[in-house]
């Protein structure tokens, strides 16, 4: 097709060229441009003539070169020992600073093995490395060798101590810090460094005792990348060679290397310090360190960051009928498929291509490509099978009664053809309605086709691919899709983006083979275009998991959908509730959120609590002003959603959430809108969910001297009947040990752990900057709420400014603050609101006050280091000067 176009071009310019004779200068220009955009057209021709003309489809080349017996002398082990009961699974990573490169892989690379770190810059003091009698790290990682090595004593001294103590390893790497080559001795080690090195010929260490993932015997042929490698010499046998290679160059009487044979990473099996150690020669933009890497987390914590061998695979056609004609599947390209999948098993147990159908772009190709549609549907049975949409439509522009009409059309083409829909599985065309979710997909996906499983690349966001998660939702897993480097306009090889060399090299240890080895569960999305053309997707996976057997003991195999889901949420249990964030902050999320929605329903400002604190009063007063708004009361919760502390309501979804707060108009722009909800402070999940869902919010905490917060608590537990505040005094209840009953000891927890102010204030620091917090006095809120709401209205910057002194006024019945109606008539809050009951017995308060006291002193030294424009509330100044 491309050279009968570029004959046309050809023939119309040379008829063009006949009348040249009568052309005036302007046409002579044109003509001469014409001449030359011609035989650039020509030369284009030639090139794509020779597209045309190769008629070889591409096809993997990798082959193992693997030595039999290295190969199959090593039995991968786990690494595991008795240590690894004494540590925690958390690394700490010592790093340059905070931006630096080896640094940012360093993290990348954890995060996405789902590794728990602290990062710590270099020259700072250690943190904390103990809780009781467990060890905090089961790995140290330092970006700098030399940051270790030159550690101050005291430091050093207690990292040393607790790496033998707790049996713990470290990792390091060693950089060229400048362009020439020379040598250096290490300090305090016999350990001699040789920098900026050029290397060839890489291979590893089939004797060293560290590998489980890593499968030695393959050699990295010819010289690698850059010439910034460092390698190692040593004279002790406490150092051992994870990695031989060759000197691409001679460097001269000045480096005394002995013989050509090089060593650019090491272990030290630790017998000179007792410490075992990694010590890399160059970073992890190097492939294969990322991969030796691993295996040495997992050996020097002792198994316990140890990653499983087992990698599940679905490789998704997203959807086979769907594609233009002309770059659709023929029969030849069917029968290609399916030689592929057997092919495929004999690496990939269990394997079977996955397809997505939209029926009515059933035969709607060449009529080549038509019979190519009819022969995948003969051969029905060969494949999986899972629903898409009926004409390829994004889901969240259409509500249920369509969504559901759709399917059903999806569904009777499926029965017309005996097509087998049996796993349950569906995904929706662009990610459309499944993350942010669209409840009518997941309502007509229920009602049509029964799915349970789903899949995306877009929770909680496109990228970083590396934190890229899986939710439950509405009785759907949704599983996270990886992402292959094929799209729908890959069709051929050499018209691949980057060319073939970024396709291999993203095969051949980058990020397909990265996003394979750092990942339990892989669900590829590729496309119909992909097997038709150069079936570049064949290519692609039998490449990439050749490659990936020559130099992993990964165990590949495909499960159905269901399986899947139930192994990746075993294995990721927290990952179950969905988070939810805005999709307004994110281009692509907007994108596929219906246009229905807008973006100004959720709050600028939550009171977070904690209960018994004057909630209540500051949440009747807000309302009070004309431009804030909070949610509407809602049945059961009243104005409380509780929605970022309970799973419960959180699982209601965002719609719901947002539901509750109404606008006079979806235009309207002059609502502060704002919640309160007095649960969220001592909640553990509140701050995260908080700040994934409303990043910038602003948030008020109130505190109240915590022996009037606990008594108060006992008081509403009493009013609710609360059976242990009725046979249990006060004192019984804040004194109960573990052996009292449990409904004392719930009480018990009620009455004082929300009053450890520091300890939860702390997890609000870790996700909000201390600018969005504004802390108020609780009996500041009962003596003088005007004073009180004067300062909200400035943290907000809500406008009208309102004069609360004119609306709020002390009813000397109720003994609180109350709303004006009249001269004469006040609106006071419920009768469980500042209720009446008897002074708290003596014993109960000295137990407080000592149980309190550094709780308290935490606080103040909080506070003090927020640099609040709110002073430090009267109550704790009061206490801290009684008490020290
Ligand atoms: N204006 C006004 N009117 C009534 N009550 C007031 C007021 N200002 C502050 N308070 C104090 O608020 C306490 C109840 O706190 P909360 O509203 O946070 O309680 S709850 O957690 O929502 O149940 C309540 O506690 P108790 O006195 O123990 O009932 C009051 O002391």
């Amino acid at each position: 097709m491309y050279s009968r176009r570029c004959f046309v071009w050809l023939k119309n310019s040379l008829l063009w060229k006949s009348n040249f004779r009568k052309c005036s200068l302007t046409k002579i220009l044109i003509a001469l441009f014409s001449l030359s955009s011609l035989s650039f057209l020509a030369y284009q021709c030639l090139i794509d003539h020779s597209h045309v003309k190769r008629h070889e489809i591409p096809v993997s080349t990798i082959e193992c070169r693997l030595n039999p017996v290295s190969g199959g002398m090593f039995s991968p082990s786990d690494h595991s020992s008795s240590s690894n009961h004494r540590i925690d699974n958390k690394v700490l990573v010592i790093v340059e600073t905070q931006y630096s490169y080896l640094g940012q892989d360093i993290i990348h690379l954890l995060e996405a093995i789902r590794v728990k770190y602290k990062v710590e810059p270099n020259g700072k003091t250690l943190p904390y490395l103990t809780h009781g009698n467990k060890g905090k790290y089961s790995a140290i990682i330092f970006e700098n060798f030399d940051a270790y090595v030159n550690m101050d004593a005291w430091n050093r001294e207690l990292l040393d101590k607790y790496c033998r103590d707790f049996n713990v390893g470290i990792i390091s790497f060693v950089a060229s810090r400048d362009n020439i080559a020379y040598s250096k001795r290490m300090k305090d080690f016999p350990l001699t460094i040789y920098q900026y090195m050029a290397i060839e010929d890489y291979e590893l260490n089939p004797m060293s005792n560290i590998w489980r993932i890593t499968r030695p015997g393959e050699i990295i042929r010819g010289p690698l990348k850059d010439d910034e490698w460092v390698i190692f010499q040593f004279e002790h046998a406490t150092y051992k060679p994870l990695s031989y290679a060759k000197l691409s160059r001679n460097y001269g009487r000045y480096i005394d290397l002995s013989g050509n044979t090089v060593f650019p990473a090491i272990q030290d099996l630790g017998l000179l310090d007792g410490i075992q150690k990694v010590i890399f020669g160059n970073g992890l933009r190097f492939w294969l360190h990322c991969l030796v890497f691993l295996d040495s987390l997992s050996y020097l914590s002792h198994g316990k960051l140890s990653l499983p061998l087992d990698r599940y695979v679905l490789i998704d056609i997203d959807d086979v009928f769907v594609g233009a004609a002309g770059k659709r599947m023929k029969v030849s390209d069917v029968h290609a498929l399916l030689a592929a999948q057997n092919r495929l098993r004999s690496h990939i147990k269990g394997f079977y291509f996955n397809l997505g159908f939209s029926g009515k772009y059933y035969q709607k190709g060449t009529p080549e490509e038509n019979l190519g549609d009819r022969l995948l549907v003969e051969m029905r049975d060969k494949f999986w099978w899972f629903p898409h949409m009926w004409h390829h439509e994004q889901p969240h522009k259409f509500q249920l009664p369509a969504l559901e009409r759709g399917m059903l059309q999806n569904y009777h083409f499926a029965q017309k053809y005996n097509i087998p829909v049996v796993n349950n599985y569906a995904v929706a065309p662009h990610h459309s309605g499944v993350y942010p979710v669209h409840e009518p997909l997941y309502e007509a996906w229920h009602k049509v086709w029964n799915i349970t499983v789903s899949s995306t690349e877009e929770y909680l966001h496109l990228r970083p691919a590396r934190r890229r998660r899986g939710f439950f939702y509405r009785g759907i897993k949704v599983l996270p899709r990886q992402t292959c480097g094929l799209y729908t306009h890959n069709l051929l090889i050499d018209k691949y983006p980057g060319g073939r060399e970024k396709l291999d090299a993203s095969i051949r240890g980058g990020e397909l083979f990265q996003t394979f080895l750092y990942n339990k569960v892989n669900i590829f999305m590729t496309h119909m275009c992909n097997y038709g053309s150069d079936r570049l997707a064949l290519y692609t996976f039998e490449s990439a998991v050749k490659f990936l057997q020559c130099w992993t003991n990964l165990h590949l195999q495909t499960i159905p959908p269901q399986d899947l889901a139930q192994v990746y949420f075993s294995s990721y249990p927290d990952e179950l509730n969905p988070i939810w964030v805005n999709p307004c902050r994110d281009k692509r999320h907007l994108a596929i959120w219906s246009p229905r929605k807008v973006c100004n329903t959720l709050p600028h400002l939550i009171v977070i609590g904690p209960q018994k604190t004057g909630t209540t009063a500051i949440y009747t007063f807000l309302n009070m002003h004309p431009s804030i708004r909070s949610n509407v009361k809602q049945p059961v919760i009243f104005e409380e959603l509780h929605f970022f502390s309970s799973d419960q309501y959180y699982n209601k979804g965002l719609d719901w959430y947002m539901n509750a707060f109404k606008l006079d108009n979806p235009n309207q722009t002059d609502i502060v809108f704002f919640e309160k909800t007095a649960a969220y402070f001592d909640n553990p999940m509140a701050p995260m969910r908080i700040a994934s869902l409303i990043p910038d919010v602003k948030l008020v905490l109130i505190l109240l001297d915590p022996i009037k917060r606990a008594y108060s608590w006992y008081q509403h537990a009493r009013a609710h009947q609360n059976p242990a505040s009725l046979n249990y005094t006060f004192y019984e209840i804040i004194t109960a040990g573990e052996g009292s009953h449990k409904i004392q000891r719930d009480l018990r927890n009620r009455c004082l752990n929300p009053s450890l102010y520091a300890q939860h204030l702390e997890r609000w620091l870790d996700y909000f900057h201390p600018s969005q917090l504004l802390i108020l006095d609780g009996q500041e809120i009962k003596e003088n709420p005007p004073l009180v709401m004067s300062k909200i209205q400035k943290f907000i910057e809500v406008k009208p400014y309102i004069d609360f002194r004119k609306l709020l006024r002390y009813d000397a019945k109720k003994k609180f603050y109350c709303q004006v109606l009249s001269t004469d008539n006040t609106k006071c809050l419920g009768p469980g609101k500042g209720r009446v009951y008897p002074p708290m017995e003596e014993s109960a308060y000295r137990f407080l006050k000592m149980f309190f006291r550094r709780h308290n002193v935490a606080l103040s030294k909080l506070l003090m280091k927020l640099n609040q424009a709110t002073p430090v509330p009267a109550w704790l100044k009061e206490d801290l000067q009684e008490t020290l």
